[in-house]
This record gives structure tokens, sequence and C-alpha cells, in this order.
């Protein structure tokens, strides 16, 4: 089997009428661990949106963990989310519920009946991303570091083949998007595949990794160099 989960070749990426991005050719495999980088406006979240299926692919090729983005159809948009792990800026979770309903919300929704077993999943999770005494919280409760390490307990309920992670730390200080992004480092060297959208330079500095770079409607990969 292939370990490959996202392949794109020569896809192009449009705002409506606009192109964003253009022969974009880029492979991810099991285990990387990716950055994507890029000026405000030089079109990351349109980048991530497409492989999420918010955005349509409409010119060149793209799969994604067994979908062909092409090809996608509206009714199979939840289940390739069911295969991500999407994790946002704005944490996105839910105010009227604590972290352990939401959670078990999530897995409701995608489709878990037995109670023992969500709960045991819920207290996994929890544990992977060290929030474990926390779940009877409610979020406002929580810091926004502590809400970002719940939005990341939340992408890995389902198991995910790969974490879109759209500047996770954008809204995070620099101390604390530090602890969110030892939780990411975590989380990759169990196994976990992570895409992760970040204009925070800081970031790929001390954790540095293979890297793309949105520049003037293209994609390419940046080689760091080491600090000596
Ligand atoms: N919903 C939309 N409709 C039309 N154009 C859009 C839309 N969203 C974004 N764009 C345009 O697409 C281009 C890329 O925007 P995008 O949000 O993908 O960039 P970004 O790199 O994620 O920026 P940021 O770091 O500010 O989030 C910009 O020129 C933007 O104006």
């Amino acid at each position: 089997m292939s370990d490959t989960v996202l392949e794109l070749k020569n896809a192009s990426i449009f705002q409506g009428e606009s192109l964003v991005l253009s022969d974009i050719n880029l492979e991810v495999k099991k285990g990387d661990f990716v950055y994507l980088i890029g000026k405000t406006g030089s079109g990351k979240s349109s980048f991530m949106k497409t492989l999420y299926g918010d955005l349509k692919l409409t010119k060149g090729e793209g799969h994604i963990v067994d979908y062909d983005l092409l090809k996608l159809k509206e009714k199979e948009i939840p289940f390739l989310r069911r295969k991500l792990g999407i994790v946002f800026q704005d944490f996105k979770l839910l105010t009227d519920r604590t972290i352990n309903d939401n959670l078990l919300f999530v897995l409701k929704a995608t489709g878990w009946k037995d109670k023992a077993k969500m709960t045991e999943r819920v207290a996994s999770v929890l544990d992977k991303v060290d929030m474990k005494t926390k779940g009877f919280k409610f979020p406002h409760e929580l810091s926004g570091g502590e809400q970002q390490r719940i939005a990341i307990a939340r992408a890995l309920l389902n198991d995910p083949e790969l974490i879109l992670a759209d500047e996770p730390t954008g809204n995070l200080d620099p101390q604390t998007s530090i602890e969110v992004m030892e939780v990411l480092q975590e989380i990759n060297k169990n196994g976990n595949t992570i895409l992760m959208a970040t204009h925070d330079y800081a970031l790929l500095l001390k954790y540095p990794s293979k890297t793309l770079k949105c520049d003037d409607n293209k994609v390419f990969e940046v080689v760091q160099r080491k600090a000596n």
C-alpha cells in the first residue's frame, strides 16, 4: 500500500474566478510534518480549504486520503473530513457544553454508539494533549492554549490519516504557541501526519521541518539553513 496521504499535481487553486495558486506539485507521506508558510493573502487558507473540500479543485490533480479532489462530491465531504483532523486558529469549540460533551458530540455525529468506548476514547485523546483532568470544564474556563489543545484532541478523535492545522498558534502568545507546538510535535512523533499553515517563523526555526512557501501565486519548497 502507498504511504502517500496527499498528492497534488499541477493543481491550481481559485477563489471564484481569481487564481490564488497555480501549478502546485507536492507529496505528503505518512508521518511527515510539513509547514505551509507565506504572507497574509498569499493563499494558505485557500490551499487548506481546498484540501478539506471547502473550495473545489477545478484544475490539475489532487488526491487526499483516498479521495480524488477533482471528483469530490458534496455528499462525500463529511466522509473526507472524518479522515482528516482539522484544527483552526479560533478553536471552534461549542461554548454551551463542557469539554467532555464537546468531544462526545463529535463522536456521536460520526457514528459512535457504544457509551463505554466513547468515554474511553475521550479520555484517551485528552490524555494525548495533557488535558485529562479538564474534561468537566467549559471552554470559557480554559486559557487559549488549553482550548487549542482541546481542539487538537478533538481532531484526533477519529484517528485521522492527516491533520490539517490552519494557523493553530495564530491567536496565542509566543510561550503558549510553543506549548501547543510541543503537543503537535509529540503527536507527530507518535505517527500522525501534520500539515500546518503558519506565519510564525520563530516556530519554524525552533522546530525545523519540511517547509512549503506560498508566494507570487506559487508553492515551492524552501530549504532551511541550519544556524551554525
Ligand atoms: N471567500 C473569498 N472570496 C474571494 N476571494 C477570497 C476569499 N477568501 C480569500 N480570498 C482571496 O484569496 C487570496 C488568498 O487568501 P487566503 O485567505 O487564502 O490567504 P492566506 O495566506 O491564508 O492569508 P492569511 O494569512 O491572512 O489568512 C487573497 O487575495 C484573498 O483576498
